[in-house]
């Protein structure tokens, strides 16, 4: 995904972007923070505009002073004034910087808090949805992709803290959802971004997380409350924009709650069969040697992203997608040359139905497992899962395979990891997280199965574990031999 950071919707005008003026005005912007210089009393209405707007980001940042002042051009704003040179500015140079319209935001007060079960009262601007949620709170160091993520089904029952402190400069488009709808319980964020620039942009980040009912919360210490995790390990928090509910109200709830032991991957997974024929769209394709052979896959939906499925594609499969439940043998009458068992959210030991399910099928056929399905063939070996310390969720994990040496730089997101010590002999731990040495991947070659902890169909993260379908390929290749 191509970013452009809120200080460049000037960039596509080819006159700013070699104009001498231009020079000027960006360098203002690169140094936002530190420097507010003005440009010159010469310079055109639109440049001077834009650097009231960029003055309003900064207050933003720094205060809720509802007075700006730009004092080198003598401009002295009210808020609203501001706010429609922003609009002005934002829609006048390009049509792809949309305008925030949450007109009230750099100026509005604390209107929302989160609960942690430890007792601590983060006090934060809401934006998307208001009420009350209660979920888990795990962080995210992805520095993109927020819409992969509010997509991804993995994340139901939980709140997602991202590191990376600002949020929603790319907006949202149709083509980077991985699933149909958003499943996690809500998103916190240093700052949000208050214009949108990117020329795949159709909507901002705050209105889409609106229609989906989606709480966000923004300008609370993320940095200090990822820490806080690190320490003491995920934490069960509520969100509330409620003023009649107290702290203690907010506390108790947090701490009713629970996410271990429970199945979430029934709420998240298809109600019927069907088949997926999209590929990765030809413009982002990086794989340029499609596999003259098809294969038929069916895909156990736990809660599957749907880059996994264009990436089965582009490999040359033709996929049936099938619900959680879907019986096993019903998938074996359909002969296909493999299956996938796909990522989903929760404890994988909270699913026996599905664990049964991977049992009935593992040694039949070609398998590969990706995170949920990696945990849940771990437990259909008859080996255990455990709870992490707060999880992997991130675009930045080294994973080295064991069987190369080669170090892959991979997506990752679970709380779950399977205890390699608990697998029966023939099962191989094929990879492992550098970070913590965890078990980030399995093969158990009598059985014909593959499985990885993390996501090489990224989406978001880099593309160096891609080569994993690549592999499944080769293990239904030569199971048709
Ligand atoms: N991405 C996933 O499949 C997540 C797996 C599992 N829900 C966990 O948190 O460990």
């Amino acid at each position: 995904m191509a970013i452009i950071s809120p200080c460049e919707p000037l960039h596509p005008n080819p006159h700013l972007k070699t104009s001498p003026l231009a020079k000027k005005l960006v360098r203002p912007c690169l140094s936002l923070h530190s420097t507010m210089a003005a440009p010159p009393a010469t310079a055109p209405a639109t440049a001077r505009c834009l650097s009231v707007a960029k003055s309003c980001w900064a207050a933003e940042r720094s205060s809720s002073s509802f007075v700006l002042s730009a004092p080198a051009t003598g401009l002295r704003q009210s808020g609203s004034r501001v706010l429609s040179i922003r609009a002005k500015v934002a829609t006048g140079l390009q049509r792809a910087c949309i305008a925030d319209d949450g007109a009230e935001r750099p100026w509005k007060l604390s209107d929302a808090r989160l609960v942690l079960e430890d007792g601590s009262v983060w006090t934060a601007k809401s934006f998307g949805a208001s009420g009350t949620q209660v979920g888990e709170v795990v962080f995210n160091t992805s520095l993109t992709g927020y819409q992969e993520i509010l997509t991804d089904p993995s994340y139901a029952g939980q709140f997602v803290l991202m590191t990376n402190p600002h949020i929603g400069n790319t907006g949202v488009n149709p083509d980077d959802e991985e699933s149909n709808q958003c499943f996690l319980g809500g998103l916190i964020i240093r700052n949000l971004s208050i214009c949108t620039s990117n020329w795949r942009c159709k909507e901002t980040l705050e209105k889409y997380l609106i229609k989906r009912n989606i709480m966000g919360i923004y300008d609370v210490d993320t940095r200090a409350i990822t820490r806080r995790l690190r320490e003491d390990g995920s934490l069960i928090g509520v969100l509330s924009t409620d003023q009649s509910l107290t702290d203690n109200e907010l506390l108790e709830m947090a701490q009713k709650w629970k996410i271990v032991g429970v199945d979430l991957i029934s709420g998240v997974t298809c109600d019927a069969p069907y088949e997926w024929s999209d590929k990765t769209d030809s413009e982002w394709e990086f794989k340029r040697d499609p596999s003259s052979e098809t294969f038929h896959v069916v895909a156990y939906d736990f809660g599957i992203k749907h880059n996994i499925l264009r990436r089965l594609t582009s490999y040359g499969c033709k996929i049936t997608v099938v619900p959680a439940n879907w019986p096993a043998s019903e998938v074996l009458n359909l002969k296909p040359d493999g299956v996938l068992f796909s990522n989903g959210p929760g404890d994988p030991a909270a699913v026996p139905y599905a664990v049964k399910t991977v049992q009935e099928i593992i040694g039949k056929v070609p398998v590969f497992g990706i995170c949920m399905g990696h945990q849940l063939i771990g437990q259909a070996l008859g080996g255990k899962t455990f709870k992490m310390k707060f999880g992997h969720h991130g675009g930045n994990h080294p994973v080295c395979d064991l069987r190369s040496g080669r170090v892959d730089i991979s997506a990752q997101n679970h709380n779950y990891a399977v205890d390699p010590e608990s697998l029966p002999e023939g099962a191989k731990v094929t990879h492992v997280n550098l970070n913590d040495n965890s078990c980030a991947g399995l093969q158990y070659s009598k059985m014909k199965l593959m499985s990885l902890q993390y996501h090489p169909e990224s989406s978001p993260g880099p593309h160096d574990s891609d080569t994993a379908f690549g592999e499944f390929i080769e293990l239904m290749k030569s199971n048709r031999l």
